[in-house]
């Protein structure tokens, strides 16, 4: 017997209206006698709350409060269980004794992706939907809930399946020739079909797995480091582009030290973009030393570096330029001061894009460049490996697949073993094999009430 559980779905705190959920065989029956009548399925109906030990009284006792209560019958409700919802007037106090009356008639709080999980057990959604779920919740930009809806509606799901129902056709033919080697099947003619459909899996697989890394930087963002020598304009920058005064600016050389990290929408890409100390020589200040040591390691962990450089100063800085990789940006700034541009060899593959902090002339040019960097020909709502768990699991199919593929010949029985492996990392993307041990770590990042 499963308990009946009880949250609040909508978030915590004082709201207009909150809606509560409840969960399992008793949600019924705690629902009709908390509004002491029938209510029908799926009928949203105003209703008063009471507690039903005081409902008996002659002045039938305080109400919890007025509001609606919908009930879903089962299987056809978010968890596949009877489902009870109130929607009430969102108040501390209202909770507490909505709380107190639920706990006394039998249910209990529900613990993190509680819900959601009885909706996965029920069959309701797969896990790569249940973590789309808890993406689709986390969402901060336009293109994070595109990816997580898409997610939802079970593309990758549907990949992943119909990856696993090619290596399970391919095993048919082999383990029933394994299993009745005397039949007549010639074991030459088995392999010679499984040999290409496993390689031919293996490969788009292998394609998959390159094209997914891409996708994961719009659910868990990038990092962008922002480099140069000291007085460039690295902070004005950073200002400018997050559109507050997020780091001190002054014309001291050394201003910054400590890195000042902040958060930018770059076109639906969440960028943690760090302000760091001006990179120059060897200097005798302790903390300008350390500041430096932060900002070039900085520089190196970053997914993009964007190396400013006011082209105004007499030097070019050739530690920074040396920090730049393929795909990285430099930035001549101070653009209103109408310098010339000095002759710098610039790294291969860096774009080199004029801006002035102080008239903003050049920075729409720059955050388009940088969404595009980052987003440009991203397909947010196409099937995908959204996160190390999917990507893992497609890694040890194609690994599986790859000694399937050598042993095919001499060892079938080894190829099949493979294979089958292959078939079980596929399957444990949608939860279809194999999971058991990692719900407890997906589920316990949900928030309570979902
Ligand atoms: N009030 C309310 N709004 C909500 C939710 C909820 O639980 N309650 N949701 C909670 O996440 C989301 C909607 N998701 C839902 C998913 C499935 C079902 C459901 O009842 N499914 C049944 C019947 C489908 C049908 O009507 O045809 C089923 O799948 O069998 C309800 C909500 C967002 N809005
Ligand atoms: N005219 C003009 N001045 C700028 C521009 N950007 C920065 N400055 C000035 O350049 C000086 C240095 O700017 P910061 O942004 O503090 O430079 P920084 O690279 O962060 O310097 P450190 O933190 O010391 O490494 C300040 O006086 C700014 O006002 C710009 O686009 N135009
Ligand atoms: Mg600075």
């Amino acid at each position: 017997m499963t308990d009946t559980i009880f949250a609040r779905a909508s978030g915590a705190g004082k709201a207009g209206v909150a809606v509560y959920r409840l969960s399992g065989p008793d949600s019924h029956a705690i629902a009709n006698a908390l509004v002491g009548k029938r209510i029908n399925n799926r009928e949203a109906k105003l209703v008063a709350l009471r507690d039903p030990e005081t409902a008996e009284l002659i002045d039938r006792g305080q109400i919890i409060d007025k509001g609606l209560a919908i009930l879903f019958r089962g299987p056809k409700s978010f968890t596949g269980e009877d489902v009870a919802e109130f929607h009430l007037h969102g108040s501390r106090a209202v909770e507490i004794s909505l709380y107190e009356t639920l706990s006394r008639l039998g249910a209990r709080p529900a613990e993190a992706g509680e819900f959601t999980l009885r909706a996965l057990k029920n069959g309701k959604l797969d896990l790569a939907q249940a973590e789309a779920l808890a993406d689709l919740i986390d969402a901060e930009t336009t293109l994070q809930k595109k990816q997580a809806l898409g997610q939802l509606d079970g593309r990758l799901s549907a990949l992943a399946e119909g990856w696993r129902q090619q290596i399970l056709n391919v095993l048919a033919p082999l383990e029933a020739d394994i299993d009745f080697p005397d039949e007549g099947d010639v074991p030459a003619a088995v392999a010679a079909n499984a040999g290409p459909a496993i390689c031919a899996l293996k490969e788009s697989l292998t394609a998959f797995l390159d094209q997914s890394i891409r996708a994961r930087t719009i659910r868990e963002g990038v990092s962008i480091a922002v480099i140069g020598p000291p007085n460039a304009g690295k902070s004005s920058l950073v200002n400018a582009l997050a559109g507050s005064e997020v780091a001190i600016v002054s014309d001291i050389a050394g201003t910054t030290r400590d890195i000042v990290e902040t958060r930018l929408d770059l076109g639906g890409i969440v960028a943690a973009i760090a302000d760091t100390a001006g990179i120059h020589g060897a200097t005798k200040d302790k903390i300008e030393e350390e500041g430096m040591r932060r900002a070039r390691a900085r520089a190196k962990e970053a997914d993009l570096r964007v190396a400013v450089l006011d082209p105004g100063h007499d030097y070019v800085s050739r530690e920074t330029l040396d920090l730049l990789r393929p795909g990285d940006f430099l930035i001549w700034s101070k653009a209103d001061l109408a310098p010339a541009i000095p002759e710098a060899a610039v790294p291969e593959g860096v774009s080199t894009i004029m801006v002035s902090s102080k008239t903003h002339s050049g920075l729409d040019g720059l955050v388009s460049s940088l969404t595009e960097a980052l987003a440009g020909g991203l397909d947010a709502d196409g099937p995908a490996l959204t996160r190390e768990r999917h990507a893992a699991a497609v890694r040890e199919a194609v690994e599986a697949l790859t000694r399937a593929e050598s042993l095919i010949e001499t060892a079938p029985e080894l190829a099949a073993e493979d294979a089958r492996l292959a078939a079980r990392a596929l399957g444990s993307i949608t939860g279809a094999v194999g999971v058991e041990d990692v719900l407890g770590e997906i589920f316990s990042s949900f928030c309570i009430g979902k």
